[in-house]
């Protein structure tokens, strides 16, 4: 994409969009209807964490893995149409939406926001970025997580409820996107608790991996 270096990620990342309950095997899992739109909501940009540095948990919060698919937006827009929403993609990463999982069901039953499971401090350990053309058939491709060198997570892009087209034209209804926002675009089943000395693995196809240790 002209104008656009997807390498700056790391030192320009701006917000940070989620998609929640976005694929079929995790809503089995946990028994949850389909949405019949996106379920969405923002963590703070002081929730990133980049490979070297652990995630730590902060004490009472039941942290579970997340692996996802991560949507680098690449330029600027407001009531994108599906059909167009690849211009909008500068690049990809993977990312781990670390939430607190005890306090996300609390908050859900009260009908509380997300904020406080998902916005702790090293609650988004991101991959390095690549660009959009390193991965033209994003509904194909495998993502997987291991904890400890155990298989948790392992399905396919298209099991998505919200194609990342639809997820990109949904959001941008609501707010515009601008260069280096990211879009995590949900979680497949398999996730579950990690804990200090655990190691997190992750990868889509040889395409993109992750790696990161909880201290
Ligand atoms: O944590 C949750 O239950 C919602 C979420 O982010 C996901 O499904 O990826
Ligand atoms: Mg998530």
């Amino acid at each position: 994409m002209p104008g656009f270096d997807v390498s700056k990620f790391h030192q320009l990342g701006k917000k940070i969009v989620g998609a929640g309950l976005n694929y079929k095997s995790l809503l089995k899992e946990k028994g949850f209807p389909e949405p019949k739109e996106p379920v969405i909501f923002v963590k703070p940009t002081s929730t990133y964490l980049l490979e070297g540095s652990p995630i730590i948990i902060p004490k009472g919060y039941d942290v579970f893995n997340e692996i996802e698919l991560g949507v680098i937006i690449g330029r600027k827009g407001k009531d994108i149409r599906a059909e167009e929403a690849t211009r909008y993609i500068g690049g990809y990463c993977l990312a781990l939406d670390l939430t607190a999982m005890n306090i996300l069901n609390e908050h859900r039953k009260e009908g509380l926001p997300w904020l406080v499971s998902k916005g702790f401090d090293t609650a988004t350990p991101i991959s390095a970025p690549v660009p959009a053309a390193c991965l033209p058939d994003p509904p194909a491709a495998r993502l997987w997580c291991c904890v400890d060198g155990r298989l948790r997570q392992d399905d396919r892009i298209c099991g998505m409820i919200f194609s990342i087209p639809r997820q990109l034209a949904f959001m941008s209804k609501n707010m515009t996107l601008e260069p280096y926002d990211l879009i995590l675009t949900g979680s497949p089943a398999g996730v579950g608790p990690i804990k200090q000395g655990n190691v997190i693995q992750g990868g889509l196809e040889d395409i993109l991996s992750i790696n990161f240790n909880v201290c």
